[in-house]
């Protein structure tokens, strides 16, 4: 953000925080109350998978910490910053310089190279890695002249990911990212998705319907009915190689 507001409460190494997070959708009898009031704190560099049945509020609550949506009451905060008050060009500025995003579709574009895929985003970066640094990070630097169409879908959300994280940002968020992927391919990503969190230390969410992930995350939190229902602490998380699915 471009005049962040000072801190309300002391964050010490905590990434986001949030208190009675509400999101209401419609009005009338097309409302949905999608979050219930969710009170969480997530602690900077940690992984952390997002599990929770389908309508849970999940992908709501990604969305207004990544500052693509805002809520309709309550307070979410990124490192003491209240961006639950922001404005629209403030959270523009916010996702900018802190926030990747990898969706469950990758949105590459399909006349450009793996390259030239990434190069987009370093090209408007504060302080980008290279291209070839991101790619060689998910494991795909022998791959960057291809396109799109003639790489895997693994292989294709891997760019997605060199993309997200090109900008160096401090919080990558991962809505299904394996969601289209056979569980082969799908763990390679998830090797891709903790190497970056290893390597950038970035707070990286991971929302997936696949329980087993949980057992790679430092943290797992549970939605249910648009609230947070448990959370549970891995002391011991595995390498992605050895979850089954
Ligand atoms: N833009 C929207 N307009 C109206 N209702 C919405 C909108 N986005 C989400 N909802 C509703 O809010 C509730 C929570 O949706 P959300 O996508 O956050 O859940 P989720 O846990 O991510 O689900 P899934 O696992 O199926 O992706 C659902 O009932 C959904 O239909």
């Amino acid at each position: 953000m471009s005049t962040p507001k000072a801190p309300i409460e002391p964050m010490e190494g905590l990434c986001f925080r949030t208190r009675g997070l509400t999101k209401t959708y419609g009005k009338g009898a097309a409302e949905v109350q999608a979050l219930r009031g969710v009170d969480l704190e997530l602690p900077d560099g940690e992984l952390v998978v997002v599990l929770g049945a389908s309508g849970s509020g999940k992908s709501t609550f990604l969305n207004i910490i990544g500052g693509l949506d805002k809520a309709t009451s309550g307070e979410v905060f990124f490192r003491g910053r209240d961006i639950g008050h922001a404005s629209r060009q403030e959270l523009t500025q916010y996702r900018r310089r802190n926030v990747g995003f990898v969706f469950q579709f990758y949105n590459l574009m399909p006349s450009l190279t793996a390259w030239e895929n990434v190069a987009l985003v370093t090209e408007i970066a504060d302080n980008p890695l290279t291209p070839d640094a991101a790619l060689e990070m998910v494991g795909l630097k022998e791959r960057q002249s291809h396109f799109p169409a003639q790489m895997s879908g693994g292989e294709q959300q891997r760019v997605a990911i060199a993309r997200a994280i090109a900008k160096q940002p401090s919080v990558l968020l991962c809505d299904e990212p394996t969601g289209a992927l056979d569980s082969a391919t799908g763990t390679r990503v998830l090797e891709a998705l903790k190497t970056v969190n290893d390597t950038l230390n970035a707070t990286t969410l991971i929302i997936t319907h696949n329980a087993g992930v949980a057992a790679m995350a430092d943290r797992v939190v549970i939605f249910a009915d648009g609230a947070v229902r448990e959370v549970k602490i891995n002391t011991n998380p595995k390498n992605p190689k050895d979850i089954t699915w």
